[in-house]
């Protein structure tokens, strides 16, 4: 299994406050890993850090071997590592498929006079990134409300619409912050589904933040533990589960 992502000594300190302390983290290809932790114990700092959200005060971040400490955020997504929020960030006056649209416009063979024109490049490219889109919306099960506003979807279809519009983008690696954070049973059954399926079938690889431990021991690979925003524990679900410092500090509180 080929490592995608080696995180380390990752710190993040604001002012007097080290919200991330000497964090290490690895990711493979098509793995699912996941990040839990208490409240407040740096899981979002860390993908701030990783995302390019925030410059960490030190560490490595290397991605197939190139450093990405320092790149800007746009940057680091256009390599391929995409990212969703604690909180829906959908445009919302817009159509759930112009969403998927938009996410594209990078991957549009366009300039603004083939546009402009007509061209059949800038047509087929058009066409491909509608095929490429509806794709998306079969697999996150939202085909129906193409062409709803997407402030007016559910709020589960909305975290499921930002999924897809991360998955247009072909990225190699989409990081899930809290993604199961509102959803009824059925919806993050649903989402344990499509992050197996993003895995398994899209050679995807996922970096989890999540609370719902039934989520977590269920899908995931490997987890890591942090606490006060320093390692504490890494293994799989079973060893997590077991580790008495984890329960200590975190599982404890289920
Ligand atoms: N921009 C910032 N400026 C100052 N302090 C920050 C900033 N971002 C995060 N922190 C602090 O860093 C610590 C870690 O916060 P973080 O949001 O990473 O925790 P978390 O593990 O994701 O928590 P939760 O599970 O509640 O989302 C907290 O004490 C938080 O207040």
């Amino acid at each position: 299994m080929s490592s995608l992502l080696d995180v380390n000594g990752l710190t993040m300190r604001f002012g007097g406050l080290l919200a991330v302390n000497n964090v290490a983290l690895k990711l493979n290809e098509k793995e699912v890993v996941s990040v839990i932790g208490p409240n407040g114990a740096g899981k979002t700092t860390v993908f701030n850090c990783l995302t390019g959200f925030y410059k960490p005060t030190a560490g490595q971040i290397l991605y197939r071997g190139e450093a990405l400490q320092g790149l800007a955020g746009h940057q680091i997504a256009r390599k391929g590592i995409v990212r969703t929020f604690q909180h829906v960030r959908l445009f919302k006056d817009m159509s759930v498929i112009e969403n998927l649209l938009v996410a594209q416009h990078r991957h549009l063979n366009t300039n603004f006079l083939a546009g402009l024109l007509k061209t059949p490049s800038f047509k087929k490219s058009e066409a491909d990134a509608l095929a490429f889109a509806e794709y998306w919306l079969e697999k996150v099960d939202l085909k129906e409300f193409a062409n709803r506003k997407a402030g007016n979807l559910a709020y589960g279809q909305q975290r499921r619409l930002e999924i897809a519009r991360c998955m247009v983008t072909r990225p190699e690696i989409l990081m899930l912050d809290e993604p199961a954070a509102g959803l009824n049973p059925k919806e993050t059954d649903d989402l344990d589904k499509l992050i197996m399926d993003l895995r398994d079938n899209e050679g995807v690889s996922v970096l989890l933040i999540e609370h719902d431990m039934k989520l977590v021991m269920g899908i995931s690979d490997r987890i890591y533990v942090v606490n006060q925003g320093c390692p504490l524990a890494n293994g799989s679900p079973e060893e997590i589960r077991n580790n008495p410092e984890v329960i200590k500090a975190y599982l404890g509180e289920f």
